[in-house]
């Protein structure tokens, strides 16, 4: 099942700067780790805001929902999906399983 996501982030001002640092960090290699399993293959940064794109390949909403509960940005993220389904004018057809 794929998804569109949209996520904006929200770090508030006042957070110690080692913390942002190291959740920044963590935020990173939680996000390529699932790249490299093929559950995120795309993640675009939205131009001019600290907000990305992404598109989540999952076997049903509570994977989806268990991973975006588990980024390390998540407490100050707002998140938005939206779920796809194929195109009847999409040439390529569905995606392969
Ligand atoms: O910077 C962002 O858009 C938030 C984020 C998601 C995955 C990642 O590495 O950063």
């Amino acid at each position: 099942m794929l998804f569109h996501v949209r996520m904006d982030v929200s770090i508030p001002d006042d957070l110690d700067p080692d913390v942002r640092a190291d959740t920044v960090a963590r935020e990173k290699a939680y996000s390529q780790d699932l790249q490299r399993a093929g559950k995120w293959p795309h993640i675009w940064r939205i131009v001019g805001e600290y907000s990305n794109y992404s598109i989540f390949d999952v076997e049903s909403n509570d994977e989806l929902h268990t991973l975006l509960s588990g980024l390390p940005l998540f407490p100050y993220m707002r998140i938005k999906v939206t779920p796809l389904a194929t195109h009847p004018s999409d040439i390529n057809g569905p995606p392969a399983p």
